[in-house]
């Protein structure tokens, strides 16, 4: 039997799960607030205070960590690299903390994995689909200036574990399907699968695509340029606006589309306004995503926390469904699918290099 710990830090919460063997043995989402992560300067400030909250926890469960097989981390901004399965050595922890491609809370996920499994006798870290996994066809790298292609940034671990469940269920192979995938979160991104690879994508953190609860998605670049450079807001403050508190933080204050919903049945007819847009932007990436794909698609997919929301899901389907069938898997798959990823190693795959 094996004992497996999946890290998953994330910008508002920092999510984390125990299996032996395929058993989920105990599984936690602690939520930081705002108030909670303003103290620390940098993302790695916050290192001590999110891996410290986690062991705490383990502890209280009663889970004895020192026979753990494997710790597999949710990372992280690397250099872009093929999906699968990668152990942790000093060049990816060296990039993981100098967060190479970008920062984001997931670059954690493997220097906690690392840093646990170290302390451990037989224990390998691992990272697993990290959200650099980068499958994109050619022609979907090429952007109007050379100097800033088009780059592959997405919920990889989802997206992959999502499609493997699809292809499961209706006993198909991943590398037979063409498939379209929403994954709605905190984030969103949108991509065409093509046999097994993610072919093209919208930029889901501070890029293009559909905007999101927190962040601002596409938007004018001629205007933001202006903002950029009138003197009003700093560098750190834009960036904030893009990835924090764009989207629907933006323009309502909230982030958390229960709320929202709560609030259009109230008869706020700004949040309706609002709510309605996101899934309409959201609506119009998959309509390109099925172009990518010839408009040939085994399905569309909606997933993650807001594939919950009937508001949302139906709006979607209204838009899409006369082009292709449209399913819905709620919530995410991701504690599930990096314990999963290290058990797959345990058990004699490869794990890849970095
Ligand atoms: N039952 C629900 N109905 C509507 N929205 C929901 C529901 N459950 C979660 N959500 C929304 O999903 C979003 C969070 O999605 P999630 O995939 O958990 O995000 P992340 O992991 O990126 O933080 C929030 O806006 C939340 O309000
Ligand atoms: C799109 C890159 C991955 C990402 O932003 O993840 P979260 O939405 O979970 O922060």
């Amino acid at each position: 039997m094996y004992k497996i710990l999946s890290v998953n830090p994330g910008s508002t919460s920092t999510k984390f799960a125990v299996y032996e063997d395929e058993t989920l043995v105990c599984l936690h989402t602690i939520r930081h607030s705002v108030q909670d992560l303003k103290p620390f300067k940098t993302l790695f400030d916050q290192y001590e205070f999110r891996k410290t909250l986690m062991l705490d926890y383990l502890k209280n469960d009663g889970i004895d960590l020192s026979d753990l097989s494997a710790v597999v981390g949710r990372g992280g901004m690397v250099r872009p690299l093929e999906s699968g399965v990668y152990a942790v050595n000093d060049k990816l922890l060296s990039d993981l903390k100098a967060s190479h491609s970008a920062e984001h809370a997931s670059n954690l996920g493997g220097v906690i994995a690392f840093e646990i499994a170290e302390n451990i006798p037989n224990c390998q870290a691992f990272i697993a689909d990290p959200v650099v996994v980068d499958e994109l066809q050619d022609v979907a790298r090429v952007s109007g200036l050379p100097e800033i292609p088009r780059i592959s940034m997405f919920h990889a671990l989802n997206h992959k574990a999502i499609a493997r469940k699809y292809a499961a269920a209706t006993g198909m192979s991943y590398e037979n399907l063409k498939l379209v995938i929403a994954h709605l979160g905190g984030g969103i991104s949108v991509a065409a699968h093509s046999y097994g690879k993610v072919i093209d994508t919208n930029q889901g953190l501070d890029g293009y695509g559909p905007f999101s609860p927190e962040r601002a998605g596409t938007i004018d670049a001629g205007r933001l340029v202006d903002m950029c450079f009138e003197g009003k807001y700093t560098q750190a403050q834009i960036k904030k606006m893009l990835v924090g508190n764009g989207g629907l933080m933006a323009h309502l204050g909230l982030s958390d589309v229960q709320k929202i919903e709560l609030k259009i049945k109230a008869g706020d007819e700004n949040a309706d306004l609002i709510l309605q847009a996101m899934a309409y932007n959201v609506g119009k990436e998959i309509g390109s995503m099925l172009a990518v794909l010839s408009g040939n698609v085994d399905a569309v997919i909606l997933t993650g926390g807001i594939a919950r929301s009937k508001f949302v899901v139906d709006y979607i389907k209204d838009m899409i469904s006369a082009m292709a069938k449209v399913v819905v898997y709620p919530g995410e798959d991701e504690m599930e699918a990096l314990a999963m990823s290290g058990l797959r190693v345990l058990r004699g795959e490869k794990s890849k290099v970095y």
